[in-house]
């Protein structure tokens, strides 16, 4: 065992070089220029944010960029990065070591360690999950050799990449009765549909991120394997080239209400002396793995990806510490983002946001509300050594996100999909196919949450009337009405 060196005391300390990692030590320098703040990260680059534009109260865009870790002691120079990992957490003696024994004593810190990406049948040899540079890197090597792959999940990473794909047979197996459930409902994904096997509209596609070293080269070998990357963000998806070895553009099939039931090796798949159940034109075919569906459905493919969502990544810091965990395993928080554990902040995919929710906000793990808890956390700390009083983040007021999925502006403002309404509501639609679809849920006449995709230009009046609930009954009739500028109507 290395014997423990003992460093400085940091006022202010933080683990995670992701983008709430990034947003709370900059938010940190920015309020305590004058304090040395210690920020930990086992990713050699850091995500921060670039092109930062506010859409409305709400909403807001940002393109994220990775950057050397060392470019953020150049911007914030009262901040000190280490590249390491923290391997355990001792709250009581508010002390962390890093992998070559260094301790370091802080006073408040904020843990921003992101998610894992919960992959069914992880250790399994076919079977990929999405999370980082090094994940994505690894998913093109075998794309670009394949045939046919299966997705697996009905989310963010899943509704991108079968997108994305060209030239490799998509099987999109998921347990839903539509597509893209983890964000829209099935109306706006019976307006999807359409674009799932169309020709995409081939562009330059001009990174807008500056691309630094990746990890990959950058690493050490030894530390390749265990090193957790920042995840991935906007835009992720199109600037990658992903193509495997058909000459198709796309080629999506969709298994609906179903689930892997079991996945075989070729060589186990010969033991079971079971046929592939095929699609046209691959009837004789050898695959390296096959996959049982819960419908009975066999599907022989190159390999497999597991788009099944993030688990929240506590492990090191749970081993000592007595920390109240969520249902969904994230380190539960209270509106002053301070965990169980005494001055133990925490931000990003890594909490459970455990307060009382304003009607209109719930917690999502996206970069909006990493950003946004890290640059909050901040202030927390900050306000706790000043004896300050602060309140709630008028960010926590409304849910918002503005996205592209299948080529449209998809934003989804407030209980957008009526989360939690239990059925006391009413839906208003309007669809115009292959343009937009807009829909809106109202309770007692009030506006609960939208769903807008297609460039509709209704957010910021959307937004209004879901945070002023105005009575809409005598206006519901004409709401959706393309005739009537709303923006007017409101004003
Ligand atoms: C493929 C993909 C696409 C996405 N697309 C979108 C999108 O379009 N829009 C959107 O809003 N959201 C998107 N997301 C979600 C978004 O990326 C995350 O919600 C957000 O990045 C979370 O930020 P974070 O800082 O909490 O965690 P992370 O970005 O995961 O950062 C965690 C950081 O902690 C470090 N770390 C972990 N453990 C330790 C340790 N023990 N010691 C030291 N450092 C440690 C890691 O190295 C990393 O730097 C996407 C996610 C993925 C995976
Ligand atoms: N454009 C954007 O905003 C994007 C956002 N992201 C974010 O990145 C993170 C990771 O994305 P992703 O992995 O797609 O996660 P998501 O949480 O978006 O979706 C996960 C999907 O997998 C399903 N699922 C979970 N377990 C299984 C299982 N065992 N078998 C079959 N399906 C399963 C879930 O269904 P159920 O919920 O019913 O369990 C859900 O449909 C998320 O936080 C996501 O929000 C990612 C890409 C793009």
């Amino acid at each position: 065992m290395m014997a423990e060196k003992m460093n400085d005391t940091f006022q202010f300390a933080i683990i995670g070089g992701g983008i709430a990692g990034v947003s709370c030590a900059e938010m940190l320098s920015s309020l305590c220029p004058e304090v040395d703040i210690l920020l930990v990260t086992a990713s050699p680059l850091i995500k921060a944010i670039a092109n930062y534009k506010k859409i409305s109260k709400t909403l807001e865009e940002f393109d994220v960029e990775e950057r050397p870790w060392m470019s953020m002691q150049q911007d914030c120079p009262n901040v000190k990065v280490i590249q390491t990992e923290v391997t355990s957490l001792v709250a009581e003696a508010h002390t962390m070591t890093v992998r070559d024994g260094q301790t370091y004593n802080y006073k408040q810190i904020c843990i921003c360690s992101g998610g894992l990406p919960k992959v069914i049948a992880k250790d399994h040899q076919y079977v990929l999950g999405i999370r980082d540079t090094q994940s994505v890197k690894e998913f093109q090597k075998h794309l670009h050799h394949a045939r046919r792959i299966l997705v697996i999940g009905n989310g963010g990473i899943a509704t991108e990449l079968v997108y994305e794909v060209q030239g490799c047979e998509v099987i999109w197996a998921i347990k839903d009765k539509s597509i893209s459930s983890a964000f829209v409902d099935a109306g706006a994904a019976q307006f999807f549909l359409p674009k799932l096997n169309a020709d995409k509209e081939e562009g330059n596609k001009p990174s807008k991120r500056h691309e630094y070293t990746t990890e990959d080269d950058i690493l050490p070998e030894d530390l390749k394997e265990q090193t957790l990357g920042g995840a991935l963000g906007p835009d992720w998806s199109e600037n990658l080239k992903m193509t495997g070895q058909q000459e198709i553009s796309h080629q999506v099939h969709v298994e609906y209400r179903v689930e892997v039931k079991v996945i075989y090796t070729a060589e186990e798949f010969v033991a079971t002396e079971m046929t592939e159940s095929t699609l046209p034109g691959f009837i004789q075919d050898k695959w390296p793995v096959y996959v049982e569906l819960t419908n009975g459905q066999l599907y022989g493919c190159d390999f497999v990806v597991s788009a099944t969502g993030v688990v929240p990544n506590t492990h090191p810091f749970t081993k000592n510490n007595q920390f109240s965990i969520s249902a969904d395993g994230g380190l539960l928080i209270n509106e002053k983002m301070e965990t169980s554990v005494v001055d133990v902040y925490a931000a990003g995919d890594v909490c459970s946001a455990n307060w009382t929710h304003s009607p209109h906000w719930m917690q999502m793990r996206l970069w909006t509300q990493a950003r946004q808890m890290g640059a909050y956390t901040a202030q927390c700390m900050v306000a706790k050594v000043r004896n300050e009083v602060v309140s709630l983040d008028f960010c926590f007021e409304m849910f918002a996100h503005v996205t592209k999925f299948f080529g449209f502006k998809v934003i989804l403002l407030g209980k957008f999909n009526a989360q939690g309404l239990e059925g006391d509501h009413e839906l208003l639609l309007r669809m115009t196919k292959g343009k937009e679809y807009i829909k809106v849920v109202l309770r007692n006449g009030t506006m609960q949450g939208a769903v807008l995709i297609g460039e509709t230009e209704l957010e910021e009046t959307f937004e209004n009337l879901i945070l002023n609930q105005i009575d809409l009954t005598p206006f519901k009739d004409d709401l959706l009405d393309p005739n009537i500028d709303l923006e007017d109507f409101f004003d």
